[in-house]
């Protein structure tokens, strides 16, 4: 996330960059991927200039998201180190400018996705904007060790946002790429949460290993890597998979697999002694897998378009 983005700017004087920050761009960059790769393995072919500002007005709106969950998360987001320096508790942006900014960007680019694409994708995005800000960051954050459970819903929507830009609805093969997203959401935070619990616990906010602890958030992860390993083998035998993507659910399903065994079997003692290693590994991991999965569809589409690919 951009976080770590840092401004010269001293506090009060808000920049580009800033403003910037406020769309947490390295979040997004995955899902303006995933949402990109739903819009391209559609059955119906949408006109590439159509395309280009359907993902602009989908990755405008997933920042807008963002810059509403860091107007709202300002409290807690200066209480931990990993977000102090973000642009509203660095003080770089007011609080007002972040709240109208995240609800200008919003309202223009659901507005410009229903008038370039279609309605329904229009209304998609304002629901998932709405679901990440009002049920994610207000309802669900700070009250429930689920949040990232329940609320992960909105980052597994865009691909199905996508896939409605292109054919106005929804699909079974857009469901799976959903499945696949929201059952890949839980190993991929918490294994951050592992070594970020110190920073959750000083802001009061109920992640699973602040609540439960680490053993069992070490437990979930392995669940829910289980869990996500039909998802991705349903999604390669769909009809937007195909040999290609079936190869790579394998490979990056087992290594996933390992990983999260890695994880489940680790000493406590030993994982804070090496400065949690594997656990930042297998965060690492879960970023390379969604992308590998996504990347793998797009490819075997390409395939599929020059007369390969595909299970046909
Ligand atoms: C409720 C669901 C999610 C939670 C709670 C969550 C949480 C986080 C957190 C706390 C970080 C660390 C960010 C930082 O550097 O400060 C992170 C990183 C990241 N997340 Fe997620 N995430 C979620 C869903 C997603 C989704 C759906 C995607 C994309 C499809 C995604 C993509 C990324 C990426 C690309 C990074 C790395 C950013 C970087 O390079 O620093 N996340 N996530
Ligand atoms: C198109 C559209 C609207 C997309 C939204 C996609 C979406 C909901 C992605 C989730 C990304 C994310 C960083 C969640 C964590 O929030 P957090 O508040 O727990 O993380 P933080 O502590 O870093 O702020």
């Amino acid at each position: 996330m951009s976080d770590t983005s840092f401004s010269v700017t001293a506090p009060g004087e808000a920049g580009l960059r800033d403003f910037l920050a406020l769309l947490k761009p390295r979040v997004m960059s995955l899902v303006v991927f995933t949402a990109f790769v739903g819009l391209v393995v559609a059955p119906v072919p949408v006109h590439p200039f159509v395309a280009a500002v359907a993902i602009l007005f989908i990755a405008l709106g997933g920042g807008a998201a963002g810059a509403l969950n860091m107007w709202y998360d300002a409290d807690i987001d200066r209480l931990m180190r990993r977000t102090e320096r973000r642009p509203v508790p660095a003080g770089r942006v007011s609080e007002g400018e972040a709240l109208g900014f995240g609800l200008a960007l919003a309202g223009i680019s659901c507005v410009m996705l229903a008038l370039a694409a279609n309605v329904f994708a229009g209304l998609f995005l304002a629901f998932t904007i709405f679901f990440y800000v009002v049920v994610y960051t207000v309802w669900l954050k700070r009250r429930t060790p689920q949040n990232i459970v329940i609320g992960g819903a909105a980052g597994a929507f865009p691909p199905m946002i996508g896939w409605a830009v292109a054919t106005g609805g929804v699909s079974l093969e857009s469901l799976l790429m959903f499945a696949l997203v929201f059952l890949w959401t839980p190993p991929h935070f918490w294994s951050l949460a592992l070594f970020m619990r110190d920073d959750y616990s000083r802001a009061g906010v109920p992640m699973l290993t602040v609540t439960h602890g680490r053993p069992a958030a070490r437990g979930w992860i392995l669940a829910y890597t289980l869990a996500l390993i039909p998802a991705s083998l349903a999604l390669a035998f769909s009809t937007v998979g195909g040999p290609l993507c079936l190869t790579v659910a394998v490979v990056l399903d087992a290594l996933f697999l390992r990983g999260a065994l890695r994880l489940w079997r680790r000493d406590e003692a030993v994982a804070e002694a090496d400065g949690f290693a594997a656990e930042k590994r297998l965060f690492r991991f879960s970023l390379l897998w969604l992308f590998g999965h996504f990347a793998a569809l797009l490819a075997e589409r390409a395939l599929h378009l020059t007369g390969w690919g595909g299970w046909a």
